[in-house]
């Protein structure tokens, strides 16, 4: 085990910014700033029904799940050729390593878009070409999980991965995504089922706003590997201790659950108390353009309102590289990265 060294705590928002990360839950839609949506407007002569950024920015008040994703999906309406999604992605992989992230799992959601009329191959090579990118010339390891759109049928959700198999070497897995209340994961468990046996990784969106049960049933029917968010396990115990003996990771969003109305501030946040319980935490920025920061600043904020510390930062970006859907070897490169830099917090501490 390695021994954590003493940090003080003047110096903690520096180390969280510093240490290496993997982000396991962002949607790539999510990244795409009020600025780059009236760019990408203009430059494809689509009318949106804001005057401008700012007042776009305004109407970023949500009240739950539900009417964040309403505007959400109109943000996205701006994208039409490759180089528009390649342009999203490329924004947000240079956020990414600024922030240190050396690793990013990209949630894209192709109905969004096929539904527009919009090519399957459009959308996934533009993603991929800033993948590409982003390793030669920012040092980001990114790669690409498809979502299906829950509020969907199961009928779409095959069609869509019937679009997506020709271009099945440029994306790692599959995610569940949009609104939970009224469909649960049970609702695609033939779609997962295949997915498997193409051996692709599966996550799935579970516990955001639904309850334990909907955790339960990505686990048991659709047999994730990961569940996204999760918050709501708290109120099972006996899933509580089935997430922890499984080791099943959570990708936690505290900036997303304070916008959309789960925890009223971030103090409230149960990230802690899903630590305290032996769970396999990560924190994530989720749709950061609409959520006010991306993953320092979820790091940054966070530890200020619930008081964790430098132990729960090592643990966090620890697991952050557990629960990443890559090689032993990568794992432990970032591992040793990750190590360094906390040394060298110690060393300058005196
Ligand atoms: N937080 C979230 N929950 C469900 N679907 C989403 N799509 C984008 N962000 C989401
Ligand atoms: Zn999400």
């Amino acid at each position: 085990m390695f021994k954590i060294p003493h940090i003080s705590p003047a110096r903690l928002p520096e180390l969280l910014r510093r240490m290496p990360k993997a982000e396991l839950h962002i949607h790539i839609e999510g990244s795409l700033e009020p600025e780059l949506i009236f760019a990408l407007a203009q430059r494809n002569g689509v009318s949106l029904p804001y005057p401008d950024v700012e007042s776009l920015r305004r109407a970023y008040a949500f009240t739950n799940l539900q009417s964040f994703l309403d505007i959400y999906y109109a943000g996205a309406s701006v994208l039409i050729q490759e180089q528009d999604f390649y342009d999203m992605a490329w924004a947000y992989l240079q956020r990414a390593a600024a922030d240190h992230v050396v690793h990013a799992e990209l949630f894209f959601d192709p109905q969004t878009h096929t539904a527009r009329g919009i090519a399957m191959e459009t959308v996934v090579r533009g993603l991929h070409r800033a993948c590409t990118d982003a390793r030669a010339q920012l040092g980001v390891d990114a790669t690409l999980i498809l979502c299906f759109l829950r509020h969907l049928s199961e009928e779409d959700a095959f069609a869509t991965l019937e679009q997506a198999l020709p271009l099945r070497d440029l994306f790692i897995g599959v995610g569940l995504d949009s609104s939970e209340l009224g469909h649960p994961p049970e609702k695609f468990a033939r779609v997962f089922a295949r997915c498997r046996e193409l051996g692709l990784h599966l996550v799935a969106h579970a516990g955001e706003e639904g309850p334990p049960a909907y955790i339960w049933s990505a686990l048991d029917e659709l047999k994730v590997q990961r569940i996204d968010h999760g918050v709501q396990a708290l109120k099972d115990p006996a899933l509580v201790q089935r997430l922890a003996q499984d080791r099943i990771p959570l990708t936690v969003c505290p900036f997303s659950n304070v916008k959309l109305c789960v925890f009223p501030d971030l103090a409230s946040s149960n990230l802690a108390q899903l630590l305290d319980a032996g769970l396999a935490v990560t924190i994530n920025s989720d749709d950061p353009a609409y959520f006010g920061g991306y993953l320092n600043d979820n790091f940054v904020q966070t530890f200020a309102a619930t008081g964790l510390n430098a132990h729960h930062a090592y643990t966090l970006a620890r697991n952050s590289f557990e629960a990443s859907f890559v090689t032993e070897a990568q794992r432990h490169d970032w591992e040793h990265q990750l190590k360094a830099v906390f040394e060298s917090f110690s060393e300058h501490d005196f």
